[in-house]
């Protein structure tokens, strides 16, 4: 087997936490790794989309239900989405014995752990912001990455960053009394904290969504994201 050096800015922490070094043998000496030389190893090294929409909003606002009807539209072999929620559920779950397919779902079982949770990713992001924007966006290869959960400014920070000429935010919105037919009501800690309003004094986003329930009004609204999507393909 081939074997390649292969140099990353990096702490230990980063290398040895991430799911997919997990996936593959390697030797770690401070600033570089060894990695087997195969083509499932190159999912390790940051992938490069040709389009990344980040979208937020806030809890049952709809940006699964909008982030689904999107993907669908642009097909799975042109796009992917990706959730930051995803890799901090699946630690979240296994440390704590949880039900990962229900956390991920949108009923009421994610709600009881979720201030916990956000506590948690919390802990996390204190040390690395970007450590949940890396593990979900690790070994990608899909050219529109569809993010459907930015929730703090570094979030948005991560992807400009990292994708300056790819990055464009999408707001999705609603009025809470459609939040609430949609299960929400509000909880203190939760619904003014960070994880809900870190991004309400954003004023610079490239399209807002209003997702009040109108499936054709909706789609009229995706229009432009859907056509530059197609046109970067
Ligand atoms: N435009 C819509 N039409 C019908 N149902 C919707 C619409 N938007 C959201 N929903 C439903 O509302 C609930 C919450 O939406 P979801 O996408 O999970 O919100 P979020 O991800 O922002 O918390 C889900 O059951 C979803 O199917
Ligand atoms: C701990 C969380 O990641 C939980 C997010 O869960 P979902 O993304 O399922 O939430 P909504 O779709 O907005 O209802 C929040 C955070 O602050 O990181």
């Amino acid at each position: 087997m081939w074997v390649t050096q292969l140099h990353f800015d990096v702490e230990p922490q980063d290398v040895l936490t991430s799911q997919s070094v997990r996936h593959f043998g390697f030797v770690y000496t401070r600033g570089s790794l060894t990695v087997p030389f195969s083509p499932g190893s190159m999912a390790d090294v940051q992938p490069t989309p040709r389009l990344v929409l980040v979208f937020s909003g806030k809890r049952k606002s709809g940006k699964d239900h909008v982030t689904n009807l999107l993907h669908a539209r642009l097909g799975a072999p042109l796009s992917s989405i990706l959730r930051l929620s995803a890799p901090l559920k699946q630690h979240f779950a296994q440390d704590h014995s949880l039900d990962l397919d229900l956390l991920l779902g949108p009923g009421p079982y994610k709600e009881r752990f979720r201030s916990e949770m956000i506590q948690w990713g919390e802990d996390q992001r204190r040390n690395d912001p970007g450590y949940f924007c890396r593990l979900a966006t690790r070994g990608a290869t899909e050219p529109v990455w569809i993010i459907s959960d930015a929730r703090r400014s570094t979030d948005l920070t991560w992807f400009r960053t990292q994708y300056p000429d790819k990055t464009r935010t999408i707001r999705v919105q609603c009025s809470d009394q459609i939040r609430t037919t949609r299960g929400w009501s509000f909880t203190e800690g939760v619904d003014d904290a960070e994880s809900e309003c870190g991004l309400d004094q954003v004023q610079d986003w490239d399209w807002i969504i209003k997702n009040e329930g109108d499936t054709e009004d909706l789609e009229r609204q995706l229009r432009p994201v859907i056509d530059l999507a197609l046109k970067q393909d």
